[in-house]
């Protein structure tokens, strides 16, 4: 049976399709059923779209509550089998209506070597530091902002040639590779 799977992302979406084309040249057990996206004008939207993963894009404007938007997010995971769902740049802090729904099944990819650098700008914040070297976290998501239990992590170094853009692409690959290595790794040992 594939494990279904939802991504959620607010931006580009290079890791939502570096997971698609490896669920395919990996012929990993895995479906993504369906991007989740809450930017109505995200890149990864036509990724998507382009890739035939089915969209739903929620504008959390249009929702009194935080609660609300998650309600309809979750409608569609439903709907969409969902079992797994993955954060990929997703902007958003995940409340309790999906933490309850999702125990232990919602991961987060980072750019930095959590505890180290949290928050949305961990790729600035370390080359700001000043540190010879950086990494990517995927955790597992909790109520709180990036303190989830880590499930890995992977080194990156910061050369003293880097600007910010060298470092983010150097991450970047790292991530398209680690993601999906570890999306493989806890199927084949049924941790998800
Ligand atoms: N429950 C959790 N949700 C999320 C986590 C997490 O660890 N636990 N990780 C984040 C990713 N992230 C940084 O790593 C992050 C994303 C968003 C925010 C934030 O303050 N978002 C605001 C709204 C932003 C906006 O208006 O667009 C919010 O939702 O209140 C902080 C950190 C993903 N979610
Ligand atoms: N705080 C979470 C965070 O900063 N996530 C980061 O957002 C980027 C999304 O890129 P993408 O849209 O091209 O996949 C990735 O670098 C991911 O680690």
């Amino acid at each position: 049976m594939l494990k279904k799977i939802a991504v959620f992302a607010s931006g580009n979406g290079t890791n939502f399709v570096a997971l698609q084309q490896a669920i395919i040249d990996r012929s990993i057990p895995a479906e993504i059923t369906l991007l989740v996206c809450d930017q109505s004008l995200a890149p990864v939207i036509k990724k998507a779209q382009d890739l035939q993963v089915p969209v739903l894009v929620v504008n959390f404007h249009d929702y009194a509550t935080k609660t609300a938007a998650e309600q309809i997010i979750l409608t569609a995971l439903q709907r969409a089998q969902v079992e797994v769902i993955l954060l990929a740049g997703y902007m958003r802090i995940i409340g309790a209506t999906l933490l309850t729904a999702y125990p232990h099944r919602i991961l987060n990819i980072h750019p930095a070597l959590l505890p180290k650098f949290p928050g949305r700008h961990g790729i600035e914040d370390a080359f700001q530091a000043g540190v010879s070297e950086t990494g990517v976290t995927i955790h597992y998501i909790d109520a709180g902002v990036d303190t989830g239990q880590v499930i890995d992590q992977r080194v990156v170094p910061v050369l003293s040639t880097d600007t910010i853009e060298s470092l983010a692409t150097r991450i970047h690959t790292v991530e398209h590779q680690f993601y999906p290595d570890v999306l493989q790794s806890l199927i084949n040992e049924g941790a998800i």
